[in-house]
């Protein structure tokens, strides 16, 4: 599976818990982007999660489940990316959910199609903020530790610099970066246009893309061009 995300310089992410048309759907999944993550931190079920499955698979584009609720794991995907929300003090969002995943499903995991994800969730304003009660006020010094955390003591193949809903800081970003030595880096949040989508793509392995597929369709394909097109900044 870490092969397989090797090459994702842009995802799109797509909320099971949220409308788009099948015009808009075809567009997406034609874009160019190198794949489709479908999830969402709330409203997530079984049926919307296999319902978009279903309408995604038509386009032949890859397409993972980020995992957020135990009630909505939908067989058929290729790859399951878990989220570990490590700067949180709530375990449940750690280990919590995950030990009882594990429990449920069982032999039945094909533990080859998972990939863990080390979340550092950082604008008190979102909604996965909310939920699992993130520390969102770690200067970069301390997202950073939590970066080092997950790429080198736990040995993560993702880490999620996760700014969902505004763009992040980009100090943060930069230190982050810098201490990400292994994993693959992803980043997400309010990426709304090229020059957002420049910017995060010289700072991140992985650029992920979401709201703004709901709000201007065309400002979100503009993103997989200026992702593709724009060179990763490493010293
Ligand atoms: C046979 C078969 C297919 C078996 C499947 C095997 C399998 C995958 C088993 C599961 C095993 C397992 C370990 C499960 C873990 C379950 C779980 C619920 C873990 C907790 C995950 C977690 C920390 C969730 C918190 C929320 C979160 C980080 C969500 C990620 C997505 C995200 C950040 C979306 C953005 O949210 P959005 O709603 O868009 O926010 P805005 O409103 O701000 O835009
Ligand atoms: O929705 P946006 O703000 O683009 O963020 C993308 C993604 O990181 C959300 O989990
Ligand atoms: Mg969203």
């Amino acid at each position: 599976m870490r092969q397989m995300i090797e090459n994702w310089r842009h995802v799109f992410k797509l909320d099971p818990d949220r409308d788009i048309g099948e015009e808009e759907l075809r567009a997406v999944c034609q874009s160019g982007t190198d794949a489709i993550l479908v999830g969402g931190s709330t409203g997530v079920t079984y049926e919307n999660t296999s319902l978009l499955l279903s309408r995604i698979q038509d386009y032949g584009v890859p397409c993972a489940l980020e995992v957020s609720d135990l009630t909505a794991v939908v067989p058929g995907f290729d790859a399951y990316m878990i989220p570990m929300v490590l700067n949180t003090p709530d375990p449940a969002w750690i280990i919590g959910h995950h030990r009882r995943g594990v429990e449920r499903y069982g032999d039945f995991i094909p533990w080859e199609l998972l990939l863990a994800e080390g979340y550092i969730v950082l604008n008190e304003n979102s909604a996965v903020a909310r939920l699992t009660g993130a520390d969102t006020g770690l200067s970069a010094d301390e997202a950073a530790a939590c970066a080092h955390v997950a790429d080198k003591l736990m040995a993560l193949p993702i880490v999620y610099l996760e700014y969902s809903g505004s763009f992040g800081d980009v100090e943060t970003m930069k230190t982050v970066r810098d201490a990400v030595s292994h994993a693959r880096l992803f980043y997400g949040g309010g990426v709304a246009g090229p020059d957002q989508a420049q910017l995060a793509a010289s700072l991140a392995d992985t650029v992920v893309v979401g709201n703004i597929v709901y709000s201007d369709i065309e400002r979100a394909l503009s993103t997989v061009e200026a992702v593709k097109q724009t060179e990763l900044f490493k010293e």
